[in-house]
C-alpha cells in the first residue's frame, strides 16, 4: 500500500542502484543566478550539453538589487558577475531565462507555479534548499547542489538516496488569524529543526485541504526548516485550478489527460508511513521565534521557556547563546519587544494573499515612528497584481517601502541587509545569526504578525494589536 511519495518514486525510478539509492528521472530543472550559473558554467567547461533545454529554466532572484530602477549592479561585491555570467551561460545553453526585466521574473519557487513549470506528479530539482515549497502542488520537488544540477541537466537523471516517509496530519481547521506560517513553526517546535531529516513529509488532513494553495506553499517551504528531504501535498481541486491555464502547463486535451492521471496521485488509505504525527489545528496560535533557529519559537502570547521545554535537541549552551545573541532572557515575553524593522517577503510569504492579509492589517494605519518597514513581492506578477488591486497603495500609504521582486533581505549574502544588531520581524523562513545583516536579530512570524508589529512598533499579537494601537 504505497504512499504518494512511493508512487512518484516508482514512476520515476529508472534503476535501483542498490544500497538504498535509486536512479531517478528528472522532469524539470530550475536554476538561479547564485548557484545555477555555477552549474551552467561547469557544464560548458566540461563541453557537455543539456539533454532537454526546454525543461530547464533559469531566473535572477538571489543577488538582484530590489530597489526601483535596478540594473545588473548589486550590493553584493561580486554580485554583478553572477548575474552577467548566468545570463551568458543560459543563452549559450539555449534554456529559458527569466531575466531582470522580464515580467515573469521573481523568486524561483514563486515563479515556477505561476508559470506552470511545476506540475503534480513531476520531479523538479533546483540548487536551492527551499525547492520543496513546490511540493504543495503534488510534485516531488527537492533541493540539490550545483554539481548535482549539472548531472541532472546533462543526463536527465539523478542518483538519490531514497528518503523515509513521514505524515503530518492536521485535524480540524486553523482558527481565524492563524495561518500556515504559524502551523509550520508549531510543527517545528514540536519535532525540532532536525525532526524530519531524511524524510519526505506528506501534509494531510482537513487542516491542510482547507488551506489555499499559497498557504500550502508556505507550509511546504518551512519543511526545509524541519530538515525534510522535501514536502508534498496530494493534488486536489485547489492545486489543479491554481495551475490551469498557466503558460507552461499542458492545455486542452493534454490538460484533461494530465488531470485524469493527477487525480490518481494520493497515498493509499492503508499506506503506512515510517513516522506519523497528528496535530489538532485548534491548538495552533500565532507564533514568533525568539532565538536563532526556527525551533526556538513560541506562541506570541507566551514567554521564553527554559531550555529543553518543548525544544527537542536543544542544549543548554545553545539556548543561552541564542538568548544572548537576541538580547533576550529566559521567562521574558517576546511580545512588547521594540523593533527596528519589519520585512514582508521571501519564498515563504511574498505571494499575493500574504500581501493582501498584511495590507488588511495596516489599512488606514501608519508604521510606527523609527521602524523601517519593507515589502518585497515574490514576483513581478505578484507586484503587478498587488498594484492593480490597491494592495501596494495600502502598504505604501502606511509607510512600507515597495520594492522590485527578489530574495532581498531574506538573505544577507545577496548583498541587501538590515543594520548592525537591528531587531527585525520578518516573514522569512530563517532566523539564523546574521541571516539578514551583520548580527541582526531576526524574529520570524506570519505576514499578519509582521504587519501588526510594524504598526505597533513592537512585537504584537495580530489578533489583539488594535487594542494597543490607536487607528
Ligand atoms: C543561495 C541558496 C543556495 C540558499 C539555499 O539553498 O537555501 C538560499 O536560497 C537560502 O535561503 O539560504
Ligand atoms: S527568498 Fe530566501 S529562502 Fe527563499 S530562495 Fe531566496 S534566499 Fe532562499
Amino acid at each position: 500500500m504505497d504512499t504518494l511519495f512511493e508512487i512518484l518514486w516508482r514512476q520515476h525510478q529508472i534503476a535501483d542502484i542498490g544500497d538504498g539509492i535509486g536512479l531517478i528521472a528528472i522532469d524539470r530543472v530550475m536554476l538561479h543566478e547564485r548557484t545555477g550559473g555555477v552549474a551552467l558554467k561547469g557544464l560548458a567547461a566540461a563541453g557537455r550539453n543539456i539533454l532537454a533545454p526546454a525543461q530547464a529554466f533559469a531566473v535572477m532572484d538571489h543577488i538582484v538589487d530590489t530597489l526601483p530602477g535596478r540594473s545588473d549592479d548589486t550590493l553584493m561585491p561580486t554580485g554583478k558577475a553572477f548575474i552577467t555570467e548566468t545570463r551568458a551561460a543560459a543563452k549559450a545553453a539555449g534554456i529559458r531565462l527569466f531575466d531582470l526585466h522580464d515580467d515573469r521574473q521573481g523568486i524561483c519557487h514563486v515563479i515556477s507555479p505561476e508559470q506552470g513549470i511545476v506540475l503534480p506528479g513531476a520531479t523538479l530539482v533546483c540548487p536551492d534548499s527551499h525547492t520543496g515549497t513546490q511540493g504543495a502542488f503534488g510534485a516531488l520537488a527537492w533541493g540539490i547542489g550545483s554539481s548535482e544540477a549539472e548531472h541532472a541537466l546533462t543526463t536527465g537523471t539523478l542518483r538519490v538516496r531514497k528518503p523515509a516517509t513521514m505524515r503530518v496530519t492536521v485535524t480540524g481547521r486553523l482558527a481565524d488569524g492563524v495561518g500556515a506560517k504559524d502551523l509550520a513553526l508549531h510543527i517545528i517546535v514540536l519535532i525540532g529543526s532536525q525532526g524530519a531529516q531524511d524524510h519526505v513529509v506528506e501534509f494531510a488532513g482537513e487542516g491542510i485541504t482547507a488551506l489555499d494553495i499559497e498557504q500550502r506553499q508556505t507550509l511546504c517551504n518551512m519543511a526545509t526548516e524541519m530538515s525534510a528531504f522535501c514536502a508534498i501535498i496530494a493534488p486536489d481541486d485547489v492545486s489543479l485550478s491554481a495551475l490551469k491555464g498557466r503558460p507552461f502547463a499542458p492545455r486542452d486535451a493534454l490538460w484533461e489527460q494530465a488531470v485524469a492521471h493527477w487525480r490518481t496521485l494520493a497515498s493509499h488509505p492503508d499506506a503506512t508511513f515510517d513516522r506519523e504525527i497528528t496535530i489538532d489545528a485548534a491548538t495552533v496560535a500565532p507564533m514568533i521565534s525568539w532565538g536563532t533557529s526556527p525551533q526556538q519559537s513560541i506562541p506570541v502570547t507566551a514567554s521564553i521557556p527554559p531550555h529543553n521545554v518543548g525544544h527537542p535537541r536543544e542544549t543548554a549552551a545553545n539556548h543561552s547563546r541564542s538568548l544572548a545573541y537576541m538580547g533576550l532572557a529566559d521567562g521574558m515575553a517576546v511580545a512588547g519587544e521594540p523593533i527596528d524593522a519589519a520585512f514582508i517577503g521571501s519564498c515563504t510569504n511574498s505571494r499575493l494573499s500574504d500581501l493582501r492579509r498584511a495590507a488588511a492589517i495596516v489599512k488606514g494605519r501608519k508604521v510606527a515612528k523609527g521602524v523601517r518597514a519593507i515589502c518585497v513581492p515574490g514576483s513581478k506578477a505578484v507586484k503587478l497584481a498587488a498594484e492593480q488591486q490597491g494592495i501596494a497603495a495600502t502598504l505604501i500609504e502606511a509607510g512600507f517601502e515597495w520594492r522590485e521582486p527578489g530574495c532581498s533581505m531574506c538573505f544577507f549574502a545577496g548583498g541587501e541587509s538590515f543594520g548592525l544588531r537591528e531587531r527585525v520581524i520578518s516573514t522569512t523562513n530563517r532566523n539564523f545569526e546574521s541571516r539578514q545583516g551583520p548580527d541582526t536579530r531576526t524574529h520570524i512570524a506570519s505576514p499578519e504578525t509582521v504587519a501588526a508589529s510594524a504598526i505597533a512598533g513592537h512585537i504584537v499579537d495580530p489578533r489583539s494589536f488594535k487594542d494597543e494601537v490607536a487607528p
